[in-house]
């Protein structure tokens, strides 16, 4: 099984936790595009849930679909969500943001009682922190933020370049929310908790990409099958 089908495998068991009459909240990327897809069938065959997308991109896919879409307005409490991540460690702390819907998938889980996640092995990491960390920030005061930025991680742990996320034409990559995305090189991040906390005291950081204590099963596509790892139960 090559990636994609990795993460359509773990998209198809996301599908079973799904229960008729539920409000889910749909998430953004490759994987959580192969659920929104599955989802799809599900309902042209018949079930009844409401979903809420995580971005424009979900809500195009979802509606052409035929999943009946709802806001956080109207349906302020959700029972499921399913997302994507870039990075998962076993303590379930993730890295999300790498397609920069960040922002809008931590407000949709965070409404949730539950967050399933799905993903192909190779996001089953050890220590976050290869894949840079996406830090959501208001363009006003861009060069300010940017150094309070780099001091809010100093506090915590040594630091690693900071990027502005660009298009391919080089303009400054904007999110669904009008933001830009700063990309944090930090290479391992031993304490996402402390990281977060510092991250989101900064002054113009809208969200960041650190999503800790939100998850409570993990499915992971490999290339030998599935594996479904339920949260360890916090000390
Ligand atoms: O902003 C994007 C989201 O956080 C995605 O869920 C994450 O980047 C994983 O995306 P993919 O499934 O495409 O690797």
């Amino acid at each position: 099984m090559d990636a994609d089908a990795q993460k359509r495998a773990a998209a198809a068991r996301a599908v079973e936790y799904v229960q008729p009459g539920m409000r889910l909240g749909l998430g953004t990327g490759s994987t959580a595009k192969h659920f929104v897809d599955l989802l799809g069938e599900r309902v042209r065959a018949g079930l009844k849930v409401v979903g809420v997308p995580t971005s424009e991109a979900t809500f195009a896919q979802a509606k052409a679909c035929g999943i009946p879409l709802t806001t956080l307005d109207e349906t302020p409490e959700l029972d499921l969500t399913i997302d994507g991540a870039d990075e998962v460690a076993p303590d379930f702390s993730m890295i999300k943001g790498g397609g920069g819907a960040l922002l809008r998938e931590k407000i949709v889980a965070s409404a949730s009682s539950r967050m399933v996640v799905i993903v192909d092995a190779t996001k089953w990491v050890e220590t976050l922190g290869r894949f840079a960390l996406p830090v959501e920030v208001t363009p006003f005061g861009y060069g300010a933020t940017l150094r309070a930025i780099e001091k809010a991680i100093g506090t915590v742990q040594s630091g690693g370049p900071l990027k502005l996320r660009q298009t391919k034409d080089g303009h400054p990559f904007v999110t669904d929310g009008g933001h830009w995305i700063v990309d944090a090189a930090l290479g391992r991040i031993d304490d996402p908790k402390a990281l977060a906390r510092a991250l989101a005291a900064v002054p113009g950081v809208m969200e960041h990409g650190l999503f800790v204590d939100l998850a409570s099963v993990v499915i992971i596509g490999g290339p030998d099958g599935i594996k479904t790892v339920e949260r360890p139960v916090s000390s």
